[in-house]
């Protein structure tokens, strides 16, 4: 499998002396197309800031992130923004749902941000292997965590990006849900060749990806391929 994504001596810092905070320090890392790579480490080591600089949502203060052999950090904001939106979909803890859409709206908000015609085949797809066929017409407050979940799911799929970064997507449910939302991503991102960086605090969740990153003090301090 080929190099997805790809990052060369990565190191931020944030604030200035005496109140630096190196976040991240000199981190080196390849993910190949279609692989779910997990990243633990525990809090503060700087899973949120990596993962933020994955998807170009901020700059390094060195190094390079390069995906598909493009390196983000050469591109201005605006190329930047197209190529978050076109690339890459977000899952984070907290859905970010738009409460006052329904489920169907929520989904498709982002093909209709990039001026994009809705596949609906495509669509229908998603939202039936993620089990929310019955719920389209539901607002984001009338369904529990893990459908709420599942719906940030299909909005990530639906732009069809090629690689899905999710921070903590299981941070608010129980065990049991956890599993099978996890269980569904990698479900959709095999269908759909779908590269997944995901942060977990979770050892569990985090064997049931294909690898798994350590990062401790903005390091990779160690890591396993399945
Ligand atoms: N915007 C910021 N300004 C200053 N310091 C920051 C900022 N964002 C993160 N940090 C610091 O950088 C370090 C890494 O933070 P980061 O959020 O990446 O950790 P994390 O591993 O994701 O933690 P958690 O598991 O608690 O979410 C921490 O020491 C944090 O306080």
């Amino acid at each position: 499998m080929t190099t997805l994504l790809q990052t060369v001596d990565l190191t931020k810092v944030y604030g200035r002396e005496p109140n630096l905070v190196k976040a991240l320090d000199g981190v080196t890392l390849e993910v190949r197309e279609g692989e779910f790579v997990a990243i633990v480490g525990s809090s503060g080591s700087g899973k949120s800031t990596l993962l933020h600089m994955l998807g170009g949502l901020d700059r390094a203060t060195s190094g390079q992130v390069i995906v598909g052999g493009k390196s983000l950090f050469e591109m201005n904001d605006d190329e930047l923004t197209i190529f978050r939106r076109r690339k890459i979909g977000f899952v984070f803890q907290q859905y970010n749902l738009v409460p006052i859409l329904n489920v169907y709206e929520n989904i498709v908000l982002p093909i209709e941000l990039d001026g994009n015609v809705i596949d609906k085949t495509y669509v229908e797809h998603i939202v039936k292997t993620l089990g929310l066929a019955t719920k389209l017409n539901s607002l984001p407050s009338q369904l529990s965590g893990g459908q709420q979940q599942r719906v940030a799911i299909a909005r990530a799929l639906a732009t069809k990006p090629s690689i899905i970064l999710a921070d903590e997507p299981t941070g608010n449910l129980d065990s049991k849900t956890s599993q099978e939302v996890i269980g569904l991503l990698k479900v959709t991102s095999k269908q759909f060749n779908q590269t997944i960086v995901m942060i977990t605090h979770s050892e569990e969740i985090a064997q049931l990806a294909d690898s798994v990153i350590r990062i401790g003090d903005g390091k990779i301090v160690g890591g396993t391929t399945s």
